[in-house]
């Protein structure tokens, strides 16, 4: 076959990139089309204000600008970063094979976060990373910090290292190659991670029926489970990316019936769900399981159970999407 390559946007991050080429080489094995990657410079990627200012979006706007321009005809972003209101004429075709969705440690002397002295320092974006450090109840001192991955890594390892640690996404890591720092993987049970954190969002427009087929193909059932009933959850509390929320559910197979080759396969999802105050003194956790088929249903009652517990008085105003209320971490 002699087709035009497909075009797959992505930004020029290191993390964009590598991400991007995973997924236009697993594209290409399975259905033999070529891809070419075509860069997409954003107002984020342009601007040196913080985050916080410019809210999360600005990174993925560009993106779908140029789908909707046709300038593109598919776009990876990581999936944590998307804003939970959909945009018409556009459609998720795929969610990948999850990578590890945990938080990481990477820490001088190859510390685990036990280990740390009393009074070191660490170094961390999110809120709700923040808000968890403080809830362990550890005499820790918790810095923000932002910039990509080498950046903050290089604050721990660099020459210049300023900090004893930092928390950030395993999966950020292991896509660039740098699992190999990490100085210990964090329980979901002590840090639970961002919404769908660790996972890819395929994008093409909705009308491209032949492209929404074969993006399909990437297409990872368990996954899109998963990050369903995490986002579902995240929408009902109308928090953002940056807010103290997090959320992580596991696709299973649920126990065996007993009663029927029918039964034997069941899957269950377990999702379990958090909102921290930023100082840590305020920390409900839920959690909630059910068939995948329902994960949304399964994320919104746990948000409801969360507000019925006062998460919204933990949330505020603030604690709510907004373009003044977006991570002052990282932008990758
Ligand atoms: N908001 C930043 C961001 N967006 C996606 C990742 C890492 C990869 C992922 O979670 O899919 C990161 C870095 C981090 O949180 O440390």
């Amino acid at each position: 076959m002699n087709e035009a390559p497909l075009r797959l946007g992505t930004r020029g991050s290191k993390l964009a990139m590598a991400q991007a080429g995973h997924v236009a080489e697993a594209l290409t094995a399975r259905t033999g089309r070529p891809v070419e990657l075509v860069e997409v410079v954003t107002a984020g990627d342009r601007s040196n204000a913080p985050v916080h200012r410019l809210g999360v979006g600005v990174f993925v706007s560009a993106l779908r600008d140029a789908l909707v321009a046709g300038t593109i005809d598919f776009a990876v972003h990581s999936y944590k970063d998307l804003p939970t209101a959909t945009t018409p004429g556009l459609h998720i075709a795929a969610v990948p094979p999850r990578q590890d969705p945990r938080d990481a440690l990477v820490a001088r002397d190859g510390k685990t976060l036990a280990e740390l002295e009393p009074g070191a320092v660490v170094g961390t974006g999110a809120l709700r990373r923040i808000a968890q450090l403080h809830a362990l109840g550890m005499p820790l001192s918790v810095t923000p910090i932002r910039g990509n991955i080498d950046t903050r890594l290089a604050r721990v390892l660099g020459p210049d290292a300023d900090l004893d640690a930092i928390v950030l996404a395993r999966a950020g890591l292991a896509r660039i190659d740098r699992a190999d720092v990490v100085t210990e993987t964090l329980d979901p049970m002590l840090m639970l991670p961002a919404p769908a954190q660790g996972a890819l969002a395929v994008e093409c427009r909705l009308d491209d029926t032949d492209l929404v087929e074969l993006l399909a193909m990437l297409d990872h059932a368990p996954s899109r489970a998963a990050v369903i009933a995490e986002r579902a959850m995240l929408a009902t509390l109308e928090a953002g990316c940056s807010a103290p929320v997090a959320a992580y559910a596991v696709v299973a197979e649920g126990e065996p019936t007993g009663s029927g080759v029918d039964g034997d396969d069941v899957q269950e999802i377990y999702l379990r769900g958090a909102v921290i105050s930023p100082d840590g003194t305020r920390d409900i956790r839920l959690s909630r399981t059910g068939t995948p088929a329902d994960a949304a249903e399964i994320g919104k009652a746990l948000a409801t159970e969360l507000l019925d517990l006062g998460a919204d008085s933990i949330l505020g105003p603030q604690g709510h999407d907004g373009p003044g209320t977006q991570q002052f971490g990282s932008t990758e």
